[in-house]
């Protein structure tokens, strides 16, 4: 195989950097803010928001107030979490233009996160799809702990591959690879994703890297060089998965974009302004900044 010429970055700051967040509750208008800014760095994808319970993700409670509030800039694609139907109906009272459903390749994690077994979840899928087929309306699906469970441990590619067969042959029409807990290397991603190609093709697929143990940008490095060309990030590395201790943020967007334009590929984002986005963000939440290349290249501080 060989490196795509084109890798679409799918920005997830706004709902996996942010459901997490500790302490006070991140004001409506500062998420705006972030979204905003985020699609005039140039990304085409920002998953804004979460249709989930506030009882349990109480970070992503104004979700409605959040997709209200931002400013839609055409060509963007404005994604939101879903993991029922009633988050379903709020996300198109919310104007959406893609949803997502989430299940796990490991029974305990999917338990934990939300409430069910695996075959439950896909069940509860089911009219969820249905609903966004009648509407028009794409779905992504997200296989969780692809690499390694933190109550499990050890994950088997070929439970990985049954559970994004699963979601592919419900209809969703990319399936995001879920690295929760970071702990993959660039082999064992790689071999998860020769197990998940067999059936599903490459541009059908994304990568959900965690960078918890650093390995990130390895193993992004493994899966582009297998073709893949859809890449999760999140700005400055925010986030962390509210059922996975100790969990790290997403991959930093800023890395990946460094990464790729180190690979000669184009992506139409600004990474000065990324830079700048992230600084911006950090400082908002009094947060250490978890992009290296952020770090290394220094941002032009703003007065705000
Ligand atoms: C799935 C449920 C709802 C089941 O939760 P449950 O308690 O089993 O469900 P329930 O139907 O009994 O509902 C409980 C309460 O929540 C309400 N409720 C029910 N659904 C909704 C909804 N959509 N929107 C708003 N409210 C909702 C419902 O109305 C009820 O309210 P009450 O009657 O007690 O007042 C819950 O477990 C949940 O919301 N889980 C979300 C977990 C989550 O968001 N996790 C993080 C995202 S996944 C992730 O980060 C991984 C990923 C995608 O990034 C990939 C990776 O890194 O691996």
């Amino acid at each position: 195989m060989s490196f795509p010429s084109q890798v679409r970055v799918f920005e997830m700051s706004p709902r996996d950097g942010l459901q997490n967040e500790p302490g006070e509750l991140i004001t409506t208008a500062v998420k705006i803010e972030l979204i905003n800014r985020l699609s005039a760095c140039g990304l085409s994808h920002i998953e804004a928001a979460s249709f989930v319970s506030p009882k349990w993700v109480p970070q992503m409670g104004d979700a409605s107030e959040v997709m209200a509030g931002i400013t839609r800039k055409a060509g963007v694609t404005y994604a939101a979490l879903t993991p029922n139907l009633k988050g379903v109906e709020s996300a198109f009272a919310a104007e959406v233009d893609e949803i997502a459903v989430f299940s796990a390749a490991s029974e305990a994690f999917t338990q934990k996160n939300i409430n069910c077994s695996i075959a439950e979840s896909l069940a509860r899928f089911e009219p969820v799809l249905e609903a966004a087929r009648n509407k028009g309306i794409k779905v992504r699906g997200y296989v969780s702990t692809v690499m390694g469970c933190p109550y499990q441990g050890d994950v088997d590619p070929k439970q990985v591959a049954q559970v994004a067969n699963a979601l592919y042959a419900m209809g969703c029409y990319e399936i995001s690879l879920g690295d929760t807990i970071g702990v993959g290397t660039p082999l064992k991603a790689k071999r998860m994703l020769e197990a998940v190609n067999r059936d599903i093709p490459m541009n059908n697929l994304a990568a959900h890297f965690h960078d918890t143990y650093g390995q990130a940008i390895g193993n992004l490095y493994a899966v582009l060089e297998e073709g893949l060309a859809v890449v999760d990030a999140s700005v400055a590395g925010l986030g962390g998965c509210p059922y996975a201790r100790g969990a790290s943020g997403n991959v930093a967007t800023e890395d990946v974009l460094y990464l790729l334009q180190g690979l000669g590929i184009e992506t139409g984002i600004n990474l000065q302004d990324l830079i700048n986005t992230g600084d911006w963000i950090t400082r908002q939440l009094k947060r250490a900044n978890g992009s290296k290349v952020a770090l290394a290249l220094g941002a032009q501080h703003e007065q705000k």
